[in-house]
């Protein structure tokens, strides 16, 4: 997305949520600093090789996550594909014994299947903003083959923004950025009901969300919308 049309979107998101832009600065300038310091960074031609031409796969944390997951695994065909999880998403994949090639997260879920599928090659697109600085903190060095983007709308020297909020609808905008074939869209229910892929502590496999996070996955859906009429890759959903 052009930085200026995330721009306007930007200030929205932050205004509509009350985050302040300092603490998703001051979070992308820890970033950076990790980035320097642990030099765990890949350059963004190993996330071109992974996704340029290739059907993206791209799987979130709503209710339908295990279905499409059970449908991915069956499917049958030599064309080339990437998988590509937004965070929670991760541990569904692993229990079919999927390793994703690229994970998008800001780090603030469980991450015990982040480190393992990582420590199994995945490439980790790791998000900055505000209330994620001891997540990056506690993590990013325990981390290879990560790729950080900020939501920013300003030049950070190690640091990507293609545009994109919650960790679901930033996989899509990165599949755009780099070029995939098209985005088949896996678990990305939206609507109100989170599963115990996002929300670990849930009683129930899947509950009613919280009104913060109904309010984040609309804006996912909305920036999702605008993608599929403004961007160039085709996208749909599984099933
Ligand atoms: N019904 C849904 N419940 C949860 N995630 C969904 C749903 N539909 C789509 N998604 C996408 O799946 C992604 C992964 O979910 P997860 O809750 O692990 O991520 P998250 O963005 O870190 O959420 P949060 O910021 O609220 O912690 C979300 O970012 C969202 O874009
Ligand atoms: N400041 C701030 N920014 C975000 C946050 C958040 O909780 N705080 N959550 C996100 C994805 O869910 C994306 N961006
Ligand atoms: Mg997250």
């Amino acid at each position: 997305m052009d930085i200026f049309v995330w721009k306007k979107f930007y200030e929205k998101i932050i205004h509509d949520f009350g985050y302040g832009i300092k603490g998703d600065i001051l979070s992308s300038e820890v970033l950076e600093k990790m980035i320097e310091i642990y030099k765990n960074n890949v350059a963004s031609n190993e996330i071109s090789k992974k996704i340029a031409g290739k059907d993206a796969y791209i799987f979130g944390a709503g209710p339908s996550l295990k279905k499409h997951v059970m449908e991915f695994k069956k499917l049958n065909d030599n064309i080339e594909k990437v998988v590509i999880t937004a965070d929670g998403a991760t541990k569904a994949l692993l229990e079919e014994n999927i390793i994703p090639d690229i994970i998008v997260s800001d780090l603030d879920g469980d991450m015990e299947y982040i480190l393992k599928s990582n420590l199994f090659g995945s490439i980790v697109v790791v998000h900055a903003h505000g209330d994620n600085i001891d997540r990056l903190e506690k993590y990013v060095n325990n981390l290879k083959n990560i790729f950080g983007t900020t939501q920013v709308p300003k030049k950070f020297k190690n640091l990507s923004n293609y545009g994109g909020f919650t960790d679901g609808d930033r996989c899509c905008f990165l599949a755009e950025e780099f070029g995939a074939k098209q985005m088949i869209l896996c678990g990305m229910d939206f609507g109100i009901y989170v599963t115990k892929y996002s929300r670990p502590n849930i009683e129930k496999d899947v509950e009613i969300a919280d009104s913060i996070k109904v309010k984040k996955l609309k804006y996912a859906e909305t920036l999702v919308n605008w993608l599929k009429e403004n961007g160039k890759t085709p996208i749909r959903f599984m099933g």
